[in-house]
């Protein structure tokens, strides 16, 4: 089974779309703490987890003790749901070649997030592993992404709306991530690219709206994906409060798919 087809099982057998990303916090915990404390919290929220998402930024920052602390968490994670290894990655191609080693075969991620910016022959090396998912950044969530993404190609529409053109059509494993917060955006991707299987951040924390994101991506098990890391890691002061959060964005989702 693909990537694809692999986490439309997960989302369809528990009824979630909830994506639990895994960042931990530095000025809480030192690596080892970090690790025993995101094992927790693994396992109080996988009723609920379509996928997980460690960010490999919040890992590294500590060095090898950080990996040592990923490794420890990627073990937590039960057999049979999907982990995104979020490394936004994006270089010329032998070195492209030496992060998809990295992420597929030593890390042993089921999908990646990786930047288009280099091109599609940049991309080519994650997209060989056929049977694993490669998240192209389109639109992404944060405040300045417009400067660059929103450009107008003259005559060529947006350069983020070219994007989700371009990295539809680079193979079956290729999806786009496009953030909660730019609800607009997000509806024209989905025109754009019907078929592209959406990784969306940005609610939670940065305040993206999941009724809008069913409204505007619909509900689509393995197709949409609906990323929340800080809300849901430190939810509260015990696993049950991030076990609490998964589920209330988890029936967010689906009020807004019954609504609709
Ligand atoms: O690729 C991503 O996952 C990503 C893309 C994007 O546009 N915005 C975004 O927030 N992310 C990641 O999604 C997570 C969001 O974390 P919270 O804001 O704590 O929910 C972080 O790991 C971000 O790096």
């Amino acid at each position: 089974m693909t990537y694809f087809e692999r986490l439309a099982a997960r989302s369809r057998e528990i009824g979630s779309i909830v994506c639990v990303g895994l960042d931990p916090d530095y000025r809480r915990h030192s690596p080892a703490e970090a690790a025993d404390y995101l094992r927790g919290i693994i396992a109080a929220t996988a009723p609920f987890a379509a996928a997980y998402k460690p960010n490999l930024a919040f890992f590294e920052q500590w060095g090898i003790p950080g990996l040592q602390a990923l490794e420890r968490v990627l073990a937590a994670i039960p057999a049979g749901i999907p982990v995104i290894g979020d490394a936004k990655r994006g270089d010329i191609g032998s070195t492209a070649e030496a992060y998809a080693r990295a992420l597929f075969e030593a890390w042993r991620f089921d999908a990646v997030t990786v930047s288009p910016y280099l091109g599609r022959d940049a991309t080519e090396p994650f997209l060989a592993y056929r049977d694993r998912g490669v998240y192209i950044l389109c639109r992404t969530s944060n405040p300045g992404a417009a400067e660059f993404q929103s450009l107008d190609l003259s005559g060529g529409g947006r350069l983020f709306e070219r994007v989700a053109q371009a990295a539809a059509s680079w193979g079956p494993n290729a999806g786009l991530v496009v953030g909660a917060t730019a609800p607009a955006e997000l509806r024209r991707v989905v025109e754009l690219a019907p078929a592209a299987p959406l990784l969306i951040p940005g609610v939670g924390a940065q305040g993206g709206s999941p009724a809008e994101v069913v409204q505007c991506a619909g509900y689509r098990p393995g197709q949409v994906l609906v990323n929340a890391s800080r809300s849901i890691v430190y939810a509260g002061a015990d696993p049950g409060a991030a076990a609490a959060a998964a589920r209330d964005l988890r029936d967010a989702l689906r009020a807004a798919r019954d609504a609709g």
